[in-house]
This record gives structure tokens, C-alpha cells and sequence, in this order.
């Protein structure tokens, strides 16, 4: 049989899946590194351990896997979006990477607002964001001249290791969307855009398609992760555009959750006409000339990841979890928001931060647990409701990513979001996607629909309870009041924040 590979990488760790052309995993491995928070809302990650991580991943899937290196025929990326690499005249990083989650570039968003006005929206189709990539490119600019000097031309992180693994350097459509650099309609880099802030369109690498064909492995990269050097690569996508293409949504009708560091809650889009007014992400889909519709919660799997990390340091996630299920919905009154490092949607606001509120004596580690679960998936059902309130049916909803995991929290999603959750055979969208962009690129399949109906396999399904679907409606209205009521504490806390 022939294999492709497909290669997450995520913001926790980077994760690499072999793929049988009949669609089964037949391996996988992962790498983590680390995140640097060295001042309030940074997010920082250094582009070489994406790089280590992904060469002793793959060494270790080529390994393990048992096949020969000449049956792996193609392999591709899914990778954390926006994140900011600007490289050298030698395509050496300049500094470190500044990710999707750090939020230090409000300034430079109110400049972006002002610049473009209502270009912004007609001709990238989405506000200003902190996460966004331009923000990032105008702070370095701004605050580390030196540094900026020496860039040459930027791109994302993806693309930064499948550069180190190639030679050559490409960014693909999906996530070229979110740079706010990019005509999204047009599919072309803005010269509005790139003039409006001085920038040369050198700056920016050639865009292709997701499953566009960008060359062979080098000798070095063969050698060190046990592949064959005649290992055909191709481009690759955002992750979300990935896990979109892993959860087989390649046209409208199921909804997307998937709940990684970030969370998200995804639709398709034929094209580009839909006008959520800026209130969602619009990007182009990974499928050629497919778009989609996003909300994201910022802090979603992070949330969780940080309870475990400062409460239950080295405990497993089903150890910490395994006690929810023995208390009812709604966690005895405690309710938790998730805003650890601001929130994008529906909130865009870089200040605000979590809570928990109601606490009391009865209150176990356990409650605390389900009510950290409860309020990731309240934010994203602030999303789920937007997209009902723009007239979308939202009935049947994928669910992917590392929350996906845990069957208890995908019970809790099906009844908060009132819509049936479907549960995959493994849970790792994204990485099937990028899998799935290389067996399309190596021509196993006319279309990506033809490669989702042997690929994607649906497990699980859960279906709303009544009544906790019930009880979770009237709590979600307290859920939404809580952001309203602790903004203006928290930017009365902002001075005391390093
Ligand atoms: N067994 C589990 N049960 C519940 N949640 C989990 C489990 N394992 C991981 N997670 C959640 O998934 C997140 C990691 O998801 P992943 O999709 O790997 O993220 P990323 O792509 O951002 O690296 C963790 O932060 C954690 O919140
Ligand atoms: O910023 C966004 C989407 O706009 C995030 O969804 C990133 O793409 C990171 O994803 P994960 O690491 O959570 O998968």
C-alpha cells in the first residue's frame, strides 16, 4: 500500500499522522516545545524547535511505522495561523516567531483601522486583530527597527518548516488569509494593502493553492527524518482550514468545533459573498475556491491545559477529568470564563480576562474541572449563536482536536450547543487534512470530496439532553453577562499586569 504523511503543527506540539490510501492511521508521533509568555498577552514560540520537533516526529513515525520510505509518496502541512517569522537575505529567522495568541499589537490595529478604512473589510474581509499578522509586522517595525531591518520577507509557520525540509519558500492561499495582507476575493497579495503600509511585495512568498505541488525533500531534511528524498510535498493549510477538509466539510450543511490551544467554530462558505460584517474570520477554504466563517475562542484547550498545569501539574487529562461526570450541569453555581488571554470572538478585546464566580466551601478540584469544560464551550457557543442569528442552521456539528477527546466534554457540547456533536475515528482533524491535501495532490483521488468520503470516518454521535440542554440555555444567559460586568474590573487590573 502507499502512504502519505500529514503534519500538524499545532501550538501545544507538533503532530504527524501516516495514512494508508484506504484512509486508516496506520502511525503516529508528536513532539512538544515550549511557549514563551515573557510579558503580559506575549506568545512567543522559537522556529527552530518546530523544526526539531518535526524532524524527530517524523524520524520516529518512519520508524515505527514499518513501511518503506519509497511508499510514502506525498506529504503536506496543517499548521497555527498568523503566527509572524520574518526571515533574513538568508532565510534565517530574525527573532522569535510572535503566534496567533499574543495580543501586544492593539495600537497597531487602531493604525491598520485608520490607514484602510473601510478597505479593511471589502478587501480582506475581516477586522483588525491582534492575532493577525500585519499588526505584528508594524509592531516589530515599529519597536525593534534594528531587527526589522534585516527582514527580507515573512511567512507563517508552516511554511517556515516545510521551507527548512525543501529549499523553497511558498505560503498557500488558506493561510496567507490571515495576515490581512490578502485580496481574499481576488486570492492575490493587496497592493492596497502593501501600499498603505510601505511594504514591498517582495516582502511577502509566492502564494499556491493548499494542495499546490512546491517540491522534494532535501538530501538533509531525507536523511534526518527517514523519508525519501523523491517525496513529493505539497503546500499545505491553516488549521483550521485543515481540520475543516479532516472533518470532511467541503461544503455547507455540518458546522466544524474544534477545540486545540484555540477553539473554533467553523462553516462553509461557497463563496465569498456572505457579510458577517467583520463579526467572524472569513478565509479561504483549503479546498480550492471554498471560503469559510469562523469564530474563535482564544483561550479554549489553554484553559484547560493551564488548570491542569498550575492545579494538577503531571496528572493526566482523564484523571483530572474523570470526576465530572458525577456532577450535574451548571457545576453547583460555578461558572468560569475563559478569557486567560483576551478573547476574539464574539468579544474582540485584548484586556479582559477569566473568571471564576460563584465559588462556595462545597466546591471540589472537580467542579472546578467541569466548570472550566462548561465555559470554554459557552464562548463557543457564543459563536454557535452568531452564525444561528445570521440565519445558518447549526444541527450537526463535527467535533475534532485534543477536546475532542474526552467523551464526557463532547456530551457537554452537544448539549450546550443543542445540536448533535459527531466524534471521529481519531480525533486529529487537522493533521488528516494535511494528510488528505497530499493524497489529493499525488492524484489518489479526482477531489478532496472523493478522499473525505474514504478518509473521514465518523465514530461517535451524541445527542442533546433535553433537560441539561435546557439548564445550559438559561445558564448560558448568565455566562454571556459576565463579560459585561467584569471588562471594566479588569481594566481597572490592567496596571497591575508585567
Ligand atoms: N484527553 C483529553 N481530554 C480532554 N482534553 C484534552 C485531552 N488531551 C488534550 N486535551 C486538550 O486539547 C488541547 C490540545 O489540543 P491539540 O489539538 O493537540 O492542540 P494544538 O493543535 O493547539 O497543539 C490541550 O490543551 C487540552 O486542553
Ligand atoms: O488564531 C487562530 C485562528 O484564527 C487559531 O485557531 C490558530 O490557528 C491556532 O490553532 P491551534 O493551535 O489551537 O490549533
Amino acid at each position: 500500500m502507499k502512504y502519505v504523511i500529514g503534519v500538524d503543527l499545532g501550538t501545544s506540539a507538533v503532530k504527524t499522522l501516516l495514512v494508508g490510501q484506504d484512509g486508516s492511521v496506520k502511525a503516529e508521533a508528536t513532539r512538544e516545545y515550549p511557549l514563551y509568555h515573557d510579558k503580559t498577552g506575549w506568545s512567543e514560540q522559537e522556529p527552530e524547535d518546530w523544526v526539531t520537533g518535526t524532524v524527530e516526529s517524523l524520524k520516529e513515525l518512519t520508524a515505527k511505522a514499518g513501511v518503506g520510505a519509497e511508499d510514502i509518496e506525498g506529504i503536506s502541512f496543517s499548521g497555527q495561523m498568523h503566527g509572524l517569522v520574518l526571515l533574513d537575505e538568508n532565510n534565517r529567522p530574525v527573532r522569535r516567531a510572535i503566534l496567533w495568541n499574543d495580543t501586544r499589537t492593539t495600537e497597531q490595529c487602531r493604525e491598520i483601522e485608520k490607514a484602510l478604512g473601510s478597505k479593511l473589510l471589502s478587501v480582506t474581509r475581516n477586522p483588525a486583530l491582534e492575532g493577525f499578522t500585519l499588526p505584528k509586522i508594524l509592531w516589530v517595525r515599529q519597536y525593534e527597527p534594528q531587527t526589522f531591518e534585516k527582514a527580507r520577507v515573512f511567512v507563517l509557520p508552516k511554511d517556515y518548516v516545510r521551507l527548512r525540509l525543501t529549499g523553497n519558500t511558498h505560503m498557500d492561499l488558506s493561510d496567507a488569509a490571515g495576515t490581512l495582507l490578502l485580496d481574499i476575493a481576488s486570492k492575490s497579495w493587496s497592493k492596497d494593502v502593501l501600499s498603505a503600509f510601505d511594504l514591498p511585495e517582495s516582502f511577502c512568498p509566492p502564494l499556491v493553492e493548499a494542495s499546490g505541488y512546491v517540491g522534494t525533500l532535501t538530501v538533509e531534511a531525507a536523511e534526518s527524518t527517514g523519508l525519501s528524498g523523491e517525496t513529493k510535498v505539497y503546500a499545505g493549510g491553516a488549521d483550521n482550514a485543515c481540520g475543516a477538509i479532516g472533518a470532511g466539510i467541503l461544503s455547507p450543511g455540518v458546522t466544524l468545533c474544534s477545540v486545540g490551544t484555540s477553539g473554533v467554530i467553523l462553516t462553509y462558505e461557497v463563496d465569498a459573498s456572505a457579510d458577517y460584517k467583520g463579526k467572524v474570520h472569513f478565509f479561504n477554504h483549503g479546498k480550492p475556491d471554498g471560503f469559510y466563517a469562523m469564530g474563535v475562542t482564544l483561550g479554549a484547550g489553554y484553559s484547560l491545559s493551564w488548570f491542569r498545569n498550575t492545579f494538577a501539574k503531571g496528572e493526566s487529562y482523564d484523571v483530572l477529568l474523570g470526576g465530572i461526570g458525577e456532577i450535574a450541569p451548571g457545576s453547583n453555581g460555578l461558572l468560569f470564563t475563559p478569557y486567560l488571554v483576551g478573547e476574539r470572538t464574539p468579544h474582540a478585546d485584548s484586556v479582559i480576562r477569566g473568571s471564576f464566580i460563584g465559588m462556595d466551601g462545597s466546591h471540589t478540584r472537580s467542579h472546578f474541572a467541569r466548570a472550566v469544560l462548561e465555559g470554554i464551550t459557552f464562548s463557543l457557543n457564543e459563536s454557535v449563536d452568531l452564525f444561528r442569528k445570521a440565519g445558518k442552521t447549526v444541527d450537526k456539528i463535527v467535533s475534532i482536536g485534543g477536546g475532542a477527546k474526552n467523551p464526557a466534554w463532547l456530551q457537554m457540547q452537544a448539549d450546550i450547543f443543542n445540536a448533535e456533536v459527531v466524534a471521529l475515528e481519531n480525533e486529529q482533524g487537522p493533521g488528516l487534512g494535511a494528510a488528505m491535501l497530499a493524497a489529493f495532490g499525488c492524484g489518489w483521488f479526482p477531489s478532496l470530496e472523493a478522499c473525505a468520503d474514504k478518509f473521514v470516518k465518523p465514530a461517535r454521535s451524541f445527542k442533546p439532553d433535553p433537560e441539561a440542554a435546557e439548564r445550559y440555555a438559561v445558564l448560558f444567559r448568565v455566562y454571556q453577562d459576565v463579560y459585561g460586568a467584569t471588562k471594566p474590573l479588569n481594566e481597572a487590573l490592567l496596571a497591575y499586569r508585567k
